[in-house]
């Protein structure tokens, strides 16, 4: 039985993925608050996308309790357009809105790529295609945003780029958002509460009250990039430079 929370889009409680004898996910519970933006860290294999996949609703296999309130987008890391459909049909794609075309420009707009509406997905740059992505996530005013890695494979300067763009969409839209990613500094400058995911569960979690735009070397962001990074098992260096979780896909 699912409880439905007042002023929650999810609610898991007790969700256990099991793949053959192993639990990925043991029992794991979680709350996220309409608007509030989340960033999900963990070691390779610790079960980040298997909990966006049942988020997505993606994955019927899990057992436990999952509620999720309102319409779920997801953007991957590989941004999976449609090669044979230009940008502006691959945004609209699915869109039962009679006004759909007109909703996909929009969209298209607020990401800087009216320009490039008619143009073939193969003829994208990187960092183009992941701002289709987000503008076919976003055109469907999603309560629930699922980021997998969506900036992993981007340039660490279009990274830089997308990364103020995803924070003026969440701005203006407010969905709330669960960002996977290895990159502890991406969590920390973006994301209001981080956590760890361990052993199947939520196993660390960090607030961030830190006015945005961030700077990494904000002193809150430091003690906590330290703490997570424990949390990780990585061990802290405070001070080197950039921080990801090993076994992260860049
Ligand atoms: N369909 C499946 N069948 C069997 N095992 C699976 C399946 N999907 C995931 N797993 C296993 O579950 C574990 C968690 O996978 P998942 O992709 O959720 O990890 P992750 O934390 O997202 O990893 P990464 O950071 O490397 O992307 C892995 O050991 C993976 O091999």
């Amino acid at each position: 039985m699912a409880t439905r929370v007042p002023g929650r889009v999810a609610v898991i409680r007790g969700l256990t993925r099991r793949f053959g004898e192993r639990a990925v996910l043991d029992g794991l519970d979680l709350d996220i608050a309409p608007g509030e933006f989340i960033a999900l860290l963990g070691r390779s294999g610790s079960g980040k996308s298997t909990l966006l996949r049942a988020l997505a609703g993606l994955d019927g296999g899990a057992e436990g309790e999952l509620e999720v309130t309102g319409s779920v987008a997801v953007a991957f890391q590989e941004p999976r357009l449609v090669p044979w459909k230009r940008v502006l049909a691959n945004v609209a794609l699915g869109l039962a809105a009679p006004d759909a075309a007109q909703r996909a420009r929009r969209a298209l707009a607020e990401v800087g790529l009216t320009e490039r509406a008619g143009a073939w997905p193969l003829t994208l740059s990187g960092g183009e295609s992941q701002r289709a992505s987000l503008a076919r996530a976003l055109v469907r005013e999603p309560g629930l945003l699922l980021l997998d890695e969506p900036f992993s494979a981007l340039d660490a300067l279009t990274r830089i780029t997308v990364h103020q763009l995803v924070l003026r969409l969440w701005e203006a839209h407010r969905p709330a958002v669960l960002l996977v990613t290895h990159d502890v500094d991406e969590a920390l400058i973006l994301a209001d509460r981080v956590l760890v995911l361990q052993d199947g569960k939520i196993a660390h979690e960090e607030l961030i009250g830190a006015a945005r735009p961030r700077h990494r070397d904000h002193p809150d962001l430091v003690s906590m990039r330290d703490r997570l990074l424990t949390a990780l098992g990585v061990g802290s260096e405070a001070g080197t430079a950039h921080q990801t979780v090993p076994g992260g896909r860049r």
